[in-house]
């Protein structure tokens, strides 16, 4: 028999494995815990091909970390009433949140850096992870594209991978992105789907003010982390019309703001650690971050437990974390995830970047919301509260709790007793509720008769 050389043992095991989505998603069964993969990388032909059996499936959980189309998943639609899967997420969208209301999707308590042993030793083996991937190089590696997160916690405890090939997907360089294909059961061929985008909502005029006070508050040579959604994206456009340089990215997820920062000339990457890398464990956003990404040697996406561990977040200096929270109390108790008992999304990274950034010299945490938002009849409510209502979530302790900042300031939390607390979350509380907040402080005891509205 011809004894087949490397390239050609690669390509015909690529043949044997090949079948279509219909074929590959047979091996589910009722009872069965499936990943549909992350970010970018959710299966979504596979999806759709295992949603076409709901009726003969019954008790199949299907999990991923956010599902980021407009349209929601096809399993959903095919299973209104969730009869026959059960849809985990880890972190929702707005698409997530409308199923999770329905009763159709639920959420996950993550803390982000723990997903890959949470995955590996916390929860049931998967008995399938499909995911997609781009296509296979030379060597039989197959590249995890712009996410890497906690894949290799799913990966390691699962019983079948199948790999769902998208031409679209970017190769991205970095740490643990490469599935060979002898790790992998079977191969599909996808429809090379867009890759979903975001594009980056205009700031508000709130929003625009919460930048001034943090944008004062960076020095040059700083490491930043930015978090999702039109806040973030305008720092960073503020931080590229500054004089403010000689920056660095080290950050949860990868978002366009860095590619504007990149295009003015402010980062060098001249951080301690990964120098000359944009670190990051996921990106999102426009079709030109994923064609920045494609290829590009700066690039390195890692691990979540590497990214998000709170020691290496804190090894390079003056690193800046920038978040948006949804509610914070005179304790300076945080929460971004819930509204009462309404569930809006997941804590994410949030806590591990907050105490990563408080243990890096000369490092700072913002965690940013308007004073105030309009309820549906037109009423405005208070974001900074006397305490947090019933089913508000703590996603930020007060130990750890570092800025706050509204569009009044942006104020230091660290080393303040819970009287001084109260007087600085008053001091950028909106003008209208100041008395009514001091009132309830009074009673709750953390406001001193010599306590005044300062501004920090
Ligand atoms: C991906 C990263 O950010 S990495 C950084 C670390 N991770 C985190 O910080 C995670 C925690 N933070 C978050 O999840 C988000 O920043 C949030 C939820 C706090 C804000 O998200 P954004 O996308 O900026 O806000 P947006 O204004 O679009 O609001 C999202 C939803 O929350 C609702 N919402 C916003 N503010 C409030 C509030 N104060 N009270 C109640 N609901 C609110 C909105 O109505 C919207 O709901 P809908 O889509 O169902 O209509
Ligand atoms: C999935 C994690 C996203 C976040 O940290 O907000």
């Amino acid at each position: 028999m011809k004894r087949l050389t490397p390239a050609e043992k690669i390509q015909d095991d690529y043949e044997a494995k090949l079948v279509s989505a219909d074929e590959a998603v047979k091996v589910v069964k009722s009872g069965d815990q499936i990943h549909l993969g992350l970010f970018c990388g959710v299966a979504v032909d596979l999806e759709r091909a295992l949603a076409k059996r709901a009726e003969e499936l019954t008790d199949v959980t299907v999990c991923t970390t956010m599902w980021s189309y407009k349209e929601p998943p096809e399993i959903l639609k095919a299973d209104p009433g969730a009869k026959h899967f059960h849809y985990c997420s880890t972190h929702l969208t707005g698409t997530e949140r409308k199923q999770n209301k329905a009763g159709n999707c639920w959420f996950l308590p993550v803390q982000f850096r723990e997903n890959p042993k949470f995955y590996e030793e916390c929860r049931e083996t998967f008995d399938v992870a499909m995911l997609q991937v781009a296509a296979m190089d030379a060597s039989g590696n197959f590249n995890l594209g712009p996410q890497v997160a906690e894949y290799w916690g799913v990966l390691r405890n699962c019983k079948k991978i199948i790999v769902e090939v998208n031409q679209n997907m970017p190769v991205n360089h970095g740490q643990e992105n490469y599935l060979n294909i002898n790790q992998i059961d079977y191969i599909v061929e996808g429809s090379n789907s867009p890759l979903p985008t975001i594009s980056a909502k205009e700031a508000s005029d709130a929003e625009k003010k919460m930048a001034e006070h943090i944008v004062t508050r960076i020095e040059s040579g700083s490491t930043l982390q930015l978090g999702t959604g039109g806040f973030p994206n305008y720092v960073g456009k503020l931080i590229a019309e500054s004089d403010i340089d000689d920056l660095s990215c080290h950050t949860e997820m990868f978002v366009d703001a860095y590619l504007h920062l990149f295009e003015a000339g402010k980062l060098t990457n001249n951080k301690r650690i990964n120098q000359g890398k944009m670190t990051y464990t996921f990106a999102m956003g426009s079709k030109e971050l994923y064609d920045w990404i494609d290829d590009n040697q700066m690039m390195q996406v890692a691990p979540v437990d590497y990214v998000n561990d709170v020691d290496v977040i804190s090894q390079n200096e003056k690193m800046i974390s920038v978040n948006s929270c949804l509610q914070v109390d005179l304790f300076g108790q945080v929460n971004s995830e819930s509204s009462g008992l309404q569930h809006i999304g997941g804590t994410g990274g949030q806590l591990d970047f907050v105490m990563g950034a408080f243990k890096s010299k000369g490092g700072k945490s913002f965690l940013c919301t308007p004073s105030t938002r309009t309820l549906k009849d037109g009423r405005k409510e208070s974001l900074i509260l006397p305490v947090l209502p019933t089913g508000s979530i703590v996603s930020t302790p007060r130990s750890a709790v570092h800025y706050i900042v509204t569009e009044y300031g942006a104020v230091n939390l660290k080393g303040r007793n819970t009287y001084e607390r109260a007087e600085l979350l008053v001091s950028i509380a909106h003008p209208d509720f100041r008395e009514e907040l001091i009132e309830e402080a009074k009673k709750m005891g953390i406001w001193k008769t010599s306590s005044k509205v300062v501004n920090a």
